[in-house]
């Protein structure tokens, strides 16, 4: 249960704007895990929720807000990268993307809703383990969800729905049944498209949807459209300053290596990408940012083309990751050893 002076706290005072946790805040540069601690990152939450209009426009009660957000947060586990701060930096640039006139356009108010909930949540109860390991270590979520795949986004979603269940942590209940299907519905597959596999599966109608130009008559389009808008606010620490978004990678492979240890012990050897001892951490950005991150923040700056600074802020951290590739191997550095050596 969550204390109640939290829910005092959050709900008697008024909702702070958003500008007031810090001036750059509505900048797409700024560095959303700099407002402070996790307490922060839920006031903040309310306060995009407002701003958005939401609060006003499907009723909601502050208390049931601030009840479902402490949920989330707490549904996060204290992992280096999938924790509530990942979260909250996934839905900030989500919540930026989702102020645009061009998006307020594109999108109906019921699909800006479900992609703010659904980026806030897309991560719960995370372990710090990839699909991969769940089914190869037949854990049980492999258990319950290894004949559909996506193994852990379904497990985000079924956790998200279980906070809904929860005594007064309901946001849609003032919703009529229409509108409640359509937004658990947007909701699960905004979450499933969270899964690297499935995304790389899609990005060919996503091209097609760019070629065509987005139309927003089409039903297959606005689903493609939120999928990106999703997928983008995903990798978005990667759009920031280089210093930041080498962190923020440095914590992924805290996850990773953490993995390649753990396949060890159980008698597994790790893919060269989860192994201390083999894994380059700059040639492996380079490739991910060449065939999944860069591409993403293209497409998406097509079809938002204000966005197209945050593609070039990629590009630039792209520029940084090869200049170290190469120093690391000039000065002949190991080639694997983890990632103290980039410091
Ligand atoms: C900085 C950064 N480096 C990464 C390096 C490698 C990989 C990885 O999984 N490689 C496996 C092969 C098959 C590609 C992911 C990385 N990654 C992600 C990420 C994105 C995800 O899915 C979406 C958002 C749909 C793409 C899901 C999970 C994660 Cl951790 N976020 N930031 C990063
Ligand atoms: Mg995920
Ligand atoms: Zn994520």
């Amino acid at each position: 249960s969550i204390a109640p002076e939290d829910i005092l706290r959050l709900t008697v005072r008024d909702i702070p704007s958003p500008t007031s946790f810090h001036p750059e805040f509505t900048t797409f540069q700024f560095v959303p895990r700099s407002i402070g601690t996790g307490d922060t990152y839920v006031e903040a939450s309310l306060s995009m929720f407002k701003e958005l209009g939401f609060i006003d426009r499907y009723r909601l009660r502050r208390r049931t807000l601030a009840r479902f957000l402490l949920m989330v947060q707490k549904g996060y586990r204290d992992v280096p990268y999938h924790n509530w701060g990942h979260a909250f930096s996934v839905g900030h640039f989500c919540y930026l993307i989702l102020r645009m006139p061009d998006v307020v356009n594109a999108l109906s108010e019921l699909e800006r809703f479900s992609l703010l909930v659904a980026s806030l949540c897309h991560d719960i109860d995370h372990r710090g383990t990839t699909n991969a390991f769940q089914l190869q270590s037949k854990t049980p979520l492999a258990q319950l969800y290894s004949s559909e795949g996506s193994v852990l986004e379904r497990h985000h979603f079924a956790q998200t729905v279980t906070i809904l269940g929860m005594d007064e942590c309901n946001i849609f209940e003032q919703l009529t049944r229409q509108q409640y299907q359509t937004v658990l519905d947007n909701i699960r597959e905004i979450i499933l498209a969270t899964d690297i596999a499935a995304h790389l599966r899609k990005v060919t109608r996503i091209k097609e949807m760019i070629e065509e130009g987005f139309d927003p008559s089409l039903p297959d389009h606005h689903y493609l459209f939120m999928c990106l808008l999703m997928t983008a606010s995903d990798l978005s620490d990667q759009s920031k300053d280089f210093k930041t978004s080498k962190a923020i990678a440095e914590n992924i492979y805290k996850e990773f290596f953490s993995q390649g240890d753990l396949e060890k012990q159980m008698g597994n050897s790790p893919i060269e990408m989860m192994d201390r001892e083999r894994a380059c951490v700059p040639k492996i950005q380079l490739e991910f940012m060449d065939t999944v991150a860069l591409p993403v923040f293209d497409y998406l700056s097509r079809i938002l083309p204000d966005l197209r600074t945050t593609y070039d802020s990629l590009l630039t951290n792209r520029r940084c990751w090869s200049a170290l590739d190469s120093i690391l191997q000039e000065e002949g550095l190991p080639a694997a050893g983890g990632l103290d050596y980039l410091r």
